[in-house]
């Protein structure tokens, strides 16, 4: 999506240890407008595809997945939990996920009165890098029997190749911006 590739040249920084910062639009400060342009493209990606519910992983992917919703009936969005809380109430289906920003590992939950067998899910988040965070969210998925009838992501970096893999077991990855090089000393950043 040419408009994010822009966004990401005119205001993301590239930090050493593969870490792109977009902080300014995408997973801190959020450019509602963006992600509505965002979730346009993954309805035209994703048309034809029988939809039920939109699953994301807190935090960065909660407001990009109610954005998309809009553009997908309104279907209901779930996002996965990265903490127990008294809050959460119930039998739960629960994985392991590394944080590729936190830098450990965290419980990923969610109540099973959420997650279905029957329910037909597109899986959105804001970056995929190795593929560990989709990887919990498939297995939610798997464990309650749900399909995962796609993938949308805001920035992919091509080149920690958690996306390739994905798409080599036959999932529909729809990444926005696939970032294929990026170099912390000057800047410059290659979109596949
Ligand atoms: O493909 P991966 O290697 O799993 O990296 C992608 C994940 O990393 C970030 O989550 P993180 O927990 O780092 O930050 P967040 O709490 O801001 O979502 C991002 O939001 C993705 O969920
Ligand atoms: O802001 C971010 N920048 C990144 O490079 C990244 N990789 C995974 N998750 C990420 N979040």
């Amino acid at each position: 999506m040419k408009e994010l590739e822009e966004r990401i040249r005119q205001d993301g920084t590239v930090k050493p240890g593969n870490v792109l910062k977009v902080d300014a639009f995408l997973n801190h400060q959020c450019d509602v407008s963006l992600f509505d342009q965002m979730g346009a493209a993954w309805a035209e990606h994703f048309a034809g595809k029988r939809i039920t519910k939109i699953l994301t992983i807190e935090a960065s992917g909660i407001g990009i997945a109610c954005m998309a919703a809009r553009h997908f009936g309104n279907v209901p969005v779930v996002f996965a939990k990265k903490a127990q809380s008294i809050n959460l109430d119930g039998d739960q289906y629960t994985t392991t996920v590394y944080s590729f920003t936190k830098q450990k590992e965290f419980p990923v939950i969610v109540s099973k009165k959420y997650l279905e067998a029957g329910d037909r899910v597109l899986l959105i988040d804001d970056f995929l890098a190795n593929g560990k965070a989709l990887r919990g969210l498939i297995a939610l998925c798997e464990a309650a029997g749900a399909s995962v009838e796609g993938i949308g992501i805001a920035v992919e970096k091509g080149f920690q190749g958690g996306g390739d893999k994905l798409r080599e077991e036959g999932y529909d990855v729809d990444s926005l911006a696939i970032v294929e090089s990026m170099d912390p000393e000057t800047g410059r950043i290659e979109f596949r």
